[in-house]
């Protein structure tokens, strides 16, 4: 495992054109990603999510700010540069699972493509049986389930444990066991050196990752690491517990709680 960034944003700005003027959907964000960590990005919807993978994955060039593929600055990576890193060495898996496999390959080919334009060799059927999907090899992605779409370009994306391995919200269509299959395998890469960056709305990801990053309006507004995101009970009151290493934050048990955007922050009285 190596802790020696991957990649590094500074001040991140992404514009985009929109018919009352240019929206802001990433202002001032500072990300740094590294190999054989899962990192979870979250935030209401329109928060810049999509956003920032994009600009991660090398798919999109940040309007403003710096960012950094080990070391070396982006902005002066040539076209042709970016395209090879994208193939051989990003892993993607899009918001709408079907728009990162291809229509005409089975399940099988999807792996055996992969495998080819990253220039490695794998057992298609050894990585299918990682997300139970063996017995769908022959199947092409137009008769697969939405769940079963999922886990196959999840599976797909991370053929040969690329150095970067995006994935957009890759448990939403899920149910808990499908989940469990794609966060494990999510895992496995990451132990193997993948970074693994997530975009996700969904609980249990969020408990899966070694850092969970919040946007609200493309502003980064907090980060938890140095521990996994804990998912709590609420009880029949209302009442949470809250993690250990949260309640140093509240030294006198008081606590602000405010319900924004569809999500709960928690802050110390003033
Ligand atoms: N290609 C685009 N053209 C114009 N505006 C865009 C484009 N992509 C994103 N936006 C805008 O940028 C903002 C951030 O969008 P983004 O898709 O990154 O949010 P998100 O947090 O991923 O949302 P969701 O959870 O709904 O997928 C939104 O206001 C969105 O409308």
């Amino acid at each position: 495992m190596t802790t020696e960034p991957l990649l590094q944003g500074r001040e991140l700005l992404q514009l985009y054109a929109a018919p009352t003027g240019p929206t802001q959907a990433l202002r001032g964000v500072d990300v740094t990603v590294v190999g054989g960590r899962i990192s979870a990005i979250t935030g209401p919807s329109g928060s810049g999510k999509s956003t920032l993978l994009a600009l991660l994955a090398l798919r999109e060039r940040p309007a403003g700010g710096e960012l950094r593929h080990r070391g070396t600055l982006v902005s002066g990576l040539s076209r042709r540069r970016l395209q090879q890193l994208r193939r051989r060495e990003i892993g993607w898996v899009a918001q709408r699972p079907t728009h990162s496999l291809f229509p005409q390959l089975d399940a099988r080919g999807q792996i055996e493509q992969m495998a080819r334009l990253r220039g490695v060799t794998c057992d298609p059927l050894d990585v299918l049986a990682e997300v139970e999907l063996t017995g769908r090899a022959a199947a092409l992605p137009a008769v697969l389930s939405g769940g079963e779409q999922q886990r196959l370009a999840v599976a797909a994306a991370s053929v040969g444990t690329p150095a970067l391995l995006v994935a957009d919200e890759p448990t939403a269509e899920l149910d808990d066991d499908s989940a469990a299959l794609v966060l494990r395998l999510l895992r496995a890469r990451a132990d193997a050196g993948s970074a693994v960056v997530l975009a996700t709305h969904d609980a249990r990801a969020m408990a899966a990752a070694d850092t969970v990053l919040r946007l609200r309006h493309g502003v980064l507004t907090g980060s938890a690491s140095d521990g996994r995101a804990h998912t709590s009970m609420i009880d029949g009151q209302g009442r949470i517990q809250l993690p250990e290493d949260a309640l140093p934050l509240f030294p006198d048990g008081q606590v602000v709680v405010t319900v924004v955007d569809g999500h709960v922050e928690l802050h110390r009285p003033e």
